[in-house]
C-alpha cells in the first residue's frame, strides 16, 4: 500500500506565459493534517484543483491516494472529499436533503444514507434543525455540516479550501475538533487557510509564495528556523517579498 496520501514532483501550471504554480514538490503522509498556506494569488487553489483531478498540470507529476493526476482523475474523485467556501451545500435544500443529495452522489446506499445521516445530525446537535433550509443556519453550522457531508463516504483524503472563512475563533476551534476526529479515523486532511491559529493546528504546513513552495515543515520547526514567536511572524517573513497580490 502507498504510505503517502499525496506525492508531487515538479508540479507546474501555466496559463499562457503566466506560471501560476511553479515547480512544486512535496509529500503528504497518510493520516496527516497538512496545511497549505500562501498569500492571495500564491497558487493554492490552482495546485489543489490539479490534485483533486479537476485540472491537468502543464508539467511535473503527482499522485493522490496512489492515483496519477494525468491518467486517473476519475479514481481520484472517488477517493477524496472536497469542501470550499465557494462550493458547498445547497442553501434552498433542508439539512436532511443536503445529506441525502451528497451521500447519493458519493455512492452511499439508502440504508447507509439513513444510518450515516442520522448519526451526523446527532453528532452535530442538529436534531431540531434537520428540516430547516440550510440557508437559515448560522455560518459556523453550515461549515460543520459541509465538512461532515464532504467525508460522509469516508474518503482517503479530504481537501478543504478555506473552510472556516468568516467565523470567530471559538467556532473555528469547534470545526477543528471535527478535523481531528476525521484524521483520527484515518482520513488525510489537506487544508488551505489564511488564519494563523489554524496553521498551528496542522501537523505540517507549506507556505507558497508566487507559485513556489518556499517553506515546508512543522509549525514548531518553522518558528525556530525564522526565530519567530508565532506563525504570523513566519508567514510575514516569507510572504512580504511576494510580487503577486489578490486579483
Ligand atoms: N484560469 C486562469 N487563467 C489565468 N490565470 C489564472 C487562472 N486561474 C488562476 N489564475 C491566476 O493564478 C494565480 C494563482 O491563483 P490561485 O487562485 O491559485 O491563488 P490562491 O493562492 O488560491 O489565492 P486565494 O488565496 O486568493 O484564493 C493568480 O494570479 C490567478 O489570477
Amino acid at each position: 500500500m502507498n504510505e503517502k496520501a499525496i506525492t508531487c514532483k515538479g508540479l507546474t501550471k501555466r496559463f499562457g506565459d503566466f506560471v501560476a504554480v511553479d515547480n512544486i514538490s512535496f509529500e503528504v503522509n497518510t493520516g496527516e493534517i497538512f496545511g497549505f498556506l500562501g498569500a492571495n494569488g500564491a497558487g493554492k487553489t490552482t495546485a489543489m484543483r490539479m490534485l483533486c483531478g479537476l485540472s491537468y498540470p502543464t508539467s511535473g507529476e503527482a499522485a493522490v491516494a496512489g492515483y496519477d493526476v494525468f491518467t486517473k482523475q476519475e479514481s481520484i474523485k472517488k477517493n477524496i472529499g472536497y469542501m470550499s467556501q465557494k462550493f458547498s451545500l445547497y442553501e434552498n435544500l433542508t439539512v436532511k436533503e443536503n445529506i441525502r443529495f451528497y451521500g447519493g452522489i458519493y455512492g452511499l446506499t439508502n440504508g447507509e444514507l439513513k444510518e450515516k445521516g442520522e448519526g451526523l445530525i446527532n453528532k452535530l446537535g442538529l436534531q431540531g434543525e434537520s428540516k430547516k433550509m440550510v440557508g437559515e443556519l448560522p455560518l459556523g453550522w453550515k461549515q460543520k455540516l459541509a465538512f461532515s457531508v464532504a467525508i460522509i463516504h469516508q474518503p482517503k483524503i479530504v481537501f478543504l479550501d478555506e473552510p472556516t472563512g468568516g467565523v470567530d475563533p471559538v467556532t473555528r476551534r469547534q470545526f477543528w475538533d471535527l478535523i481531528y476526529e476525521a484524521a483520527d479515523s484515518g482520513i488525510t486532511v489537506f487544508v488551505t487557510t489564511h488564519y494563523m491559529d489554524e496553521a498551528e493546528y496542522c501537523n505540517r504546513i507549506s507556505i507558497m509564495v508566487d507559485g513556489r513552495i518556499d517553506a515546508l515543515d512543522t509549525p514548531a520547526s518553522l518558528k525556530q528556523r525564522y526565530r519567530a514567536e508565532t506563525m504570523d511572524e513566519v508567514f510575514y517573513a516569507l510572504a512580504r517579498g511576494a510580487k503577486r497580490s489578490a486579483d
